[in-house]
């Protein structure tokens, strides 16, 4: 097991080619947010935005517009319920499904649509309540995707892989990884206060910065924001993702050092000083 460290924000994190415009910084959109849960999305669509995804659209309930586009004007909308959006599938680089999405009959639909259109040039992030409907239903589990990347907490991994809390040791997450994907390229990020991380191909990674403070709602969502932003912009690989990983708990240990609770949207407000601060280290 490798422990991530703040080396692979150097390794990750590029400075800019003048040469260039938001057509290569990635494409991502983001599914999420019923009529409780908008800001579940609104907070994942703004950390895609400040970790530097280069165009950001949210397919979203229509109750969440007004508060979407009063926060961030820079991320697009799409009604979730527009057939435009099977168009817009096809178009991304990267698609994050799950946070505030429920888990209704519509949500099935959403998923099941999202899993039979999306390809192998494509990453796919799923969070919260997306495991939470592919834990009910594997016909919901995509097969076609370049990257899955799965950003379950413990509760949602003993949902989807049925080993409960107290069991769930390295070898028996990869051992359920690989039965419930045996064909896909998987990274689990398996959330906890130590974070871990596992590949198909058996590597196994540990976060060990990050702090209780962290313990708010949304931060997942964040999480699930930047590992988008991350992978739009710098690829559909692993590193991407542990950089992301990194330095989402980075962010919070730097706002712990003030404050009590870390605000996920505090997070979010110092990625792009954080990535400025890297990129120009590396
Ligand atoms: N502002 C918002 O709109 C928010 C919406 N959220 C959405 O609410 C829906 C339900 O997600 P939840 O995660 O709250 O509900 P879940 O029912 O999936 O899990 C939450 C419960 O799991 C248990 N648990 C055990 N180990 C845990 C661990 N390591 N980390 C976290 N919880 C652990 C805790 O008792 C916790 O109350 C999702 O769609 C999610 O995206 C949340 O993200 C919170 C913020
Ligand atoms: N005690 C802690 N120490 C370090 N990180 C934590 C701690 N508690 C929560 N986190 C981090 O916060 C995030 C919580 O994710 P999640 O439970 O999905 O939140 P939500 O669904 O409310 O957005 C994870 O990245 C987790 O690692
Ligand atoms: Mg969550």
């Amino acid at each position: 097991m490798s422990e991530i460290t703040a080396k692979i924000l150097t390794k990750v994190i590029k400075k800019r080619p003048s040469n260039s415009h938001k057509g290569n910084y990635g494409r991502i959109l983001l599914i999420g947010g019923n009529e409780n849960y908008g800001g579940a999305i609104i907070m994942a669509a703004e950390a895609a935005l400040n970790s530097g995804a280069g165009l950001i659209s949210v397919a979203t309930h229509p109750v969440n517009l007004n508060a979407l586009h009063a926060r961030n004007p820079e991320v697009m909308f799409i009604d979730w319920r527009d057939r435009n959006l099977l168009n817009l599938i096809t178009k991304m680089d990267v698609i994050v499904c799950g946070p505030g999405l429920g888990t209704n009959s519509f949500a099935h639909q959403m998923m099941l649509t999202l899993c039979q259109n999306v390809s192998s040039n494509q990453t796919l992030v799923l969070d919260a309540n997306a495991l939470d409907l592919i834990a009910q239903d594997s016909k919901l589990i995509p097969t076609s995707a370049g990257l899955i990347v799965l950003t379950p907490h413990q509760m949602e991994w003993q949902r989807l892989s049925q080993i409960r809390i107290p069991y769930q040791t390295d070898s028996a997450n990869l051992s359920a990884l690989k039965k419930i994907f045996p064909t896909q390229n998987v990274i689990l990020v398996l959330k906890s206060n130590r974070t871990h991380v596992y590949t198909s191909t058996n590597e196994i990674f540990v976060n060990t910065s990050g702090n209780p403070g962290m313990a708010t709602g949304g931060m997942g969502d964040t999480l699930a924001g930047i590992i988008g932003g991350f992978t739009a912009q710098f690829g559909g690989t692993l590193d991407p993702v542990l950089a992301a990983i990194y330095l989402h708990s980075l962010a919070g240990d730097k706002i712990a050092e003030t404050d009590y609770v870390v605000r996920p949207t505090k997070i979010s407000a110092i990625l792009p000083q954080l990535m400025n601060h890297y990129a120009n280290k590396g």
